[in-house]
């Protein structure tokens, strides 16, 4: 291990090799690339910065699970404190397994399916944000079945475009998400049928990566009327959930699109009055500029038109260029200057698809060169595949010049774990 610590401060020119103070040249010489890495100190540092910015609120951070859900960071969200949004019973297991209680897990997403709603019913989390009227007399069909109360609260669709890209906006009428305020306020006018669940909760959620915080202005404005009307007519609401959504900065040098302040000022200014609990769900906020993808030139290929720069990290390390056509910075850590020139940054899967960058400029590679992509903590791993039979990469949590291997990179053997070849067919 010491091997990999910096025997000085880092200096302004080799400064981008640093993070968490552990020189990440030297980790690359001790593990096989493509890795993530990821800064404890960073997330702990959102984690604060947000927590401060709602000072004075009865707020809770239910971290969206999907956005990173590495059990190292689960457990440092735990010992944070912080609880979880989860989506399916697989983040259930994974939020509780590494120490999140179930009285701070919120269940979201349109398609959770009777066993998982059973399980996390057994589980006792704390709220369901039911997302259908079908799915409304699930759960209370369930939590009958099993004597338990079950908690919820009815995901509104705002109808706000959230101004981001349109696969990861939740907010608008046409999305799959939520219902509409007037299908909520006749849920709410027939509540008093459910006699296994609390109906006393709002949840919002329009969407992720969003820029500025007119959306969700807009968006809270909607909800917080509807909290009013139905106080005035004898419902009481004991929670509003905001959701996440919270957009980070993915180009060094630019401002960071959102600061948490006016975040939590334009809460604060729609549910003033409000004497619930008022419940969050970062995801991206909280982990993406704490990690990065670590990866090497295989070769450089000279095209007709462009040089491409071949990397070993690829699509299934990291999805969201080839998905969102999303800018990652790409910062190669070599030494000494060299030529800047230009590439097309691709990974080596069968797929146009799979480039990380067109005619970015950089300086000058080589095979074997360490590349730093940024930006990689959030929907990175969690959107990982094996495609092209790729194993999945390793994980390494980084925290004050030390560094843990939180998860070894897929062994071949596991890769094939649990298929067999169709010898011993039955019949149907
Ligand atoms: C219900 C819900 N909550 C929270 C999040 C987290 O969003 P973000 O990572 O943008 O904070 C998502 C994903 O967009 C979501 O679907
Ligand atoms: N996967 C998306 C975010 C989706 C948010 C989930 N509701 C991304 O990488 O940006």
């Amino acid at each position: 291990m010491p091997q990999i610590l910096s025997s000085s401060p880092p200096d302004a020119q080799d400064a981008d090799a640093f993070f968490d103070g552990v020189d990440l040249r030297r980790l690359a010489e001790r593990l096989p690339t493509p890795f993530h890495a990821y800064s404890a100190h960073a997330i702990r540092q959102r984690i604060d910065g947000l927590q401060q910015a709602l000072h004075g609120l009865d707020a809770t951070l239910c971290y969206a699970v999907k956005a990173n859900s590495t059990l190292a960071i689960l457990h440092l969200m735990a010992e944070a404190g912080v609880g979880a949004d989860i989506v399916s019973s697989g983040e259930l297991w994974r939020s509780l397994h590494a120490g999140i209680p179930a009285e701070r897990i919120v269940f979201s997403g349109v398609g959770k399916t009777e066993q998982e709603i059973a399980e996390a019913l057994a589980a006792g989390i704390l709220r369901f944000n039911v997302e259908s009227a079908d799915e409304l007399h699930t759960l209370q069909r369930l939590a009958s079945d099993l004597h338990i109360a079950a908690r919820a609260a009815v995901r509104i669709n705002p109808d706000v475009d959230a101004q981001t890209h349109a696969k990861i906006s939740t907010g608008k009428a046409e999305n799959k998400f939520g219902v509409s305020i007037a299908e909520a306020r006749r849920w709410f006018a027939e509540a008093g049928r459910l006699t296994h669940v609390r109906l006393d909760g709002l949840h919002v959620h329009i969407g992720s990566q969003i820029l500025s915080v007119e959306p969700f202005r807009l968006a809270l404005q909607r909800v917080a009327a509807f909290w009013r009307e139905l106080e005035a007519n004898g419902h009481a609401i004991a929670s509003i959930d905001v959701g996440g959504g919270l957009g980070v900065c993915y180009r060094a040098g630019q401002d960071h699109p959102v600061a948490p302040a006016d975040y939590a000022a334009a809460i604060r200014e729609a549910l003033a009055g409000f004497r619930g609990r008022i419940l969050l769900e970062p995801g991206r906020y909280l982990v993406a500029e704490a990690g990065v993808l670590l990866t090497r030139v295989i070769r450089i290929k000279q095209g007709e038109r462009q040089n491409f720069l071949v990397l070993d990290a690829a699509m299934n390390d990291l999805l969201r260029p080839s998905l969102y056509d999303a800018w990652h910075d790409i910062v190669p850590l070599v030494d000494g200057q060299r030529e800047r020139t230009r590439y097309d940054v691709v990974g080596p899967v069968c797929e146009t698809g799979d480039t990380f960058a067109r005619d970015r400029e950089l300086p000058e590679l080589r095979p074997g060169d360490l590349v730093m992509i940024r930006g990689t903590g959030a929907y990175g791993a969690s959107m990982a595949s094996t495609y092209n039979s790729r194993p999945l990469a390793a994980e390494v949590l980084l925290d004050q010049r030390r560094h843990a291997i939180v998860r070894h990179r897929q062994r071949f053997e596991d890769m094939v774990a649990g298929e067999q070849p169709a010898r011993d067919w039955d019949m149907a």
